[in-house]
């Protein structure tokens, strides 16, 4: 019997391949990291054919690192940023533009007419999202406008359109053309109790129904297909599971019963609590989405706290600030000061996302004077992680109303033992790592292997769950409070730079 499961996780930065064994322990994995393309203020692009190049190489040199061959794999499964939007042309398989990250804001003057046409209500209705750049639907509405050519190809069904999972599952089948239920929920086009395309939001969007890919449950034990031959496999291995990067953790940190929630410190930072197969509305700026839809089982669905800039902001300290030469670094520079110097930076870069949807926001430095160095800045970056976390968490405690009293968390920036700590200082609340912090490739593993029986359900998974740290706050409630107070202050300061 074969005995690994195999998960791709295209992420915002970078792209990995790893191997599962049965006790979801990592066998072996490869990484590598794509172009981030900036080619003007507020907008953020990714070359897909690079992608799909880094898919290849990470997965032929996983194989090659842990001598499997790809008939020793039960299943693969897909796990990708979200949103991020892809048009290409079914004849030739090209793209026809860059694809548009989740991040890029060029779609502000599309979200601001939907908003004038008296849209938003019925779209948050439909799809539990608010009228934001964020979203894929915009996105691409934007290429079928701008890119010449691309609306009557479109309209001739001749383009197609797919988040990064839809693309990567077309080139590794050879032309499928299919997506999973918790990406399609992210594009502002499904809705969330039939789990289809809807009509009416097609023609307010103005976008051409032939695009869109099949929407499948994240899980799918009828297979999405199967890799081709000539492929980076070279071998016909099941595709069983797909679902966006976010969701995919949460079922990698075993988060099934109502009430559950994990956050992923990535590029950007995403809370989301399991709310079991009732949709919740949010009161308080969250997301409704869904987390997972395993075989032909309901959806589940979440509420999700969605935040921009977490890891990305560290990568702006190395790359734009030149403050330091690693992200690792952070943690020794931001402990060498007792505090933030009343320095607090406000990563507003593209707007804010949760609870406040505010894309006339951009991102300050604040409370600066010449006491104020390097050490604090790093610090207050690292800070504006954990505090936009206790938003979004605060957020949850109100739309649920029952607080959270710890936090399971994950991704790469989690390495980050100081952060870590700063996370439950900040929130007053104890923080829990798992000793798999790949939980977004487990979770894309799960999906594939409940797909082909590898695993038996959804409850034997919980046993590979173990916690490797816990951190508990360290300091006082007034402390918290006048921090978390100085915090409030600088976001206000955001506000309204960007006039329409
Ligand atoms: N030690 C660290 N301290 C703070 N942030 C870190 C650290 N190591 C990595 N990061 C951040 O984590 C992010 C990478 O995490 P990852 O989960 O791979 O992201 P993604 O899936 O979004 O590509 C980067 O933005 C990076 O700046
Ligand atoms: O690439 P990540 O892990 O920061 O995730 C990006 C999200 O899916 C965007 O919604």
């Amino acid at each position: 019997m074969a005995q690994y499961i195999g998960a791709i996780d295209s992420g915002t930065t970078s792209t990995r391949f790893m191997l599962f064994d049965q006790n979801g322990a990592i066998v072996a994995f490869d990484q590598r990291e794509h172009t981030q393309i900036f080619p003007q203020s507020g907008w953020v692009e990714h070359d897909p054919q690079e992608i799909w190049e880094r898919t290849r190489q990470v997965i032929g040199a996983t194989l090659a690192k842990a001598q499997v061959r790809a008939d020793d794999l039960a299943a693969v499964g897909i796990t990708n940023q979200r949103e991020t939007t892809i048009v290409w042309d079914r004849h030739t398989g090209k793209p026809v533009y860059n694809a548009i990250v989740w991040q890029d804001t060029r779609t502000a003057a599309i979200c601001r007419e939907l908003q004038e046409a008296g849209h938003g209500d019925f779209i948050y209705r439909k799809t539990g999202l608010p009228v934001a750049t964020y979203f894929a639907g915009p996105k691409i509405r934007w290429i079928l406008d701008n890119v010449s050519g691309a609306r009557e190809a479109a309209e001739r069904g001749d383009l197609l359109f797919g988040t990064v999972d839809t693309w990567l599952l077309w080139n590794l089948t050879g032309g499928r053309h299919i997506t999973d239920v918790t990406n399609a929920s992210r594009t502002m086009l499904m809705d969330l109790e039939t789990l289809d395309w809807d009509e009416e939001l097609l023609a307010i969007l103005g976008i051409p129904r032939a695009m869109l890919p099949e929407i499948r449950p994240s899980s799918d034990p009828d297979l999405y297909g199967h890799t081709r031959r000539d492929g980076p496999f070279q071998s016909e291995v099941p595709l069983g599971g797909d679902l966006g990067d976010q969701q995919a953790a949460t079922v990698g940190q075993t988060c099934f019963s109502p009430g559950e929630a994990k956050n992923t410190y990535g590029t950007g930072c995403f809370m989301l609590l399991n709310t079991g197969t009732d949709i919740v509305r949010s009161q308080n700026g969250l997301l409704t989405t869904v987390c997972y839809q395993m075989g032909n089982e309901p959806a589940v669905y979440a509420l999700e706290g969605s935040i921009a800039m977490a890891g990305a902001t560290v990568q702006w300290l190395r790359d734009n600030l030149q403050l330091i030469k690693d992200a690792a670094e952070t943690e020794a520079i931001a402990q060498s000061v007792p505090d933030n110097g009343g320095c607090y930076l406000v990563p507003a870069f593209s707007g804010l996302f949760a609870p406040y949807w505010r894309s006339d926001a951009r991102g300050v430095i604040v409370g600066l004077t010449r006491y104020v160095n390097r050490a604090h800045i790093v610090r207050a970056a690292l800070e504006s992680i954990c505090y936009q976390t206790r938003e979004v968490l605060e957020a949850m405690n109100a739309d649920s109303g029952v607080p959270l009293r710890s936090l399971r968390v994950d991704g790469g920036a989690t390495v980050n033992n100081f952060l870590m700590q700063l996370q439950a200082d900040i929130l007053g609340a104890e923080v829990l790592r798992p000793r798999v912090a790949e939980t977004t490739s487990l979770g894309a593993a799960y999906a594939a292997g409940l797909a082909v029986g590898f695993w038996p359900d959804l409850e034997s998974l919980r046993a590979n769950w173990h916690v490797d740290r816990r951190w508990q706050p360290q300091i006082g409630e007034a402390e918290r409070e006048a921090g978390y107070a100085g915090w409030k202050k600088a976001v206000t300061r955001t506000f309204n730079w960007v006039e329409a």
